[in-house]
């Protein structure tokens, strides 16, 4: 998990789909060191979503050109799961529900599936550090039993994408949109989650709409997308002067 950098470079994507589709993405091109979080914001529709899926390696979209490399080694043929060991994680803006694996099963099979076979956490370890992490969150105990995500409101599954990214310990954590729903104690409780992350050997990419969850967790990149590119680069008085003006006055093409 010892990952130092992540590079994309002119990365073009479609949706897969019978018929050729015009690029989503249109030639991103950003660079992420261990230790760094970096932040996007965009317009609704400009790929930001999709510029998460396609690094987590969601078969759904089609690199059309340029790469991703880990390391200087490109990961574009590898799997979700080969991505997974490498030390990705994505916490998603929709986690789909799915009954018959409780939570608890689910978390841990993740953990699991990212050590080696002579490493693995046994069941008591794992409830220990589990409970302890739901306590952090300020989660109820008993959402280790529930299916995963079934029934959960907007605000507790993302809490539960933070508390799989708490319990994976990921080298990049990719976040998109954690701070969707939430009210304002939630936020600042998985605001304060993610910081407990940070470190040398922890770095993030935030997809965030909203200025106010940067307040929290202070990015040290700021990118703005737009139209499929990253069209505008700074630090985090970029985040602030958007809620200003807005992305009319950003100008990419
Ligand atoms: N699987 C798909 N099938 C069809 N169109 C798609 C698919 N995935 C993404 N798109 C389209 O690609 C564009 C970019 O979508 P994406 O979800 O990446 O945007 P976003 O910047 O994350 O938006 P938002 O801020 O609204 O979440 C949108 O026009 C969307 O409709």
């Amino acid at each position: 998990m010892n990952m130092e950098t992540i590079e994309i470079k002119d990365l073009h994507v479609a949706v897969r789909a019978e018929e050729p589709q015009p690029d989503i993405l249109r030639g991103v091109n950003l660079t992420i060191r261990r230790g760094e979080i970096h932040a996007i914001m965009g317009p609704n529709g400009t790929g930001k979503s999709t510029l998460s899926e396609t690094i987590m390696g969601n078969p759904n979209y089609v690199v059309t050109g340029g790469d991703i490399l880990l390391d200087g080694t490109s990961i574009l043929d590898a799997t979700v799961d080969e991505r997974a060991r490498a030390g990705l994680f994505l916490a998603m803006q929709y986690p789909p529900a799915i009954t018959g694996i409780t939570n608890a099963e689910f978390i841990r099979a993740a953990v699991n599936s990212r050590r080696a076979d002579d490493d693995q956490i046994g069941v008591m370890d794992f409830m220990d550090e589990l409970d302890e992490r739901l306590d952090q969150l300020k989660m109820p105990g008993d959402m280790a039993d529930r299916y995963l995500n079934a029934g959960f409101s907007g605000g507790e599954k993302k809490k539960n994408e933070i508390l799989q990214l708490l319990m994976i310990k990921p080298g990049l954590a990719i976040l998109d949109e954690i701070d969707s729903g939430l009210d304002i104690d939630a936020l600042r409780i998985v605001a304060a989650g993610v910081n407990s992350m940070r470190g040398p050997e922890f770095s993030s990419l935030i997809i965030t709409h909203y200025q106010r969850l940067l307040d929290y967790i202070v990015p040290d990149v700021v990118h703005v997308m737009k139209n499929g590119r990253i069209i505008e680069t700074g630090g985090p008085e970029l985040a602030k002067q958007l809620e200003q003006t807005g992305y009319e006055q950003i100008q990419g093409d």
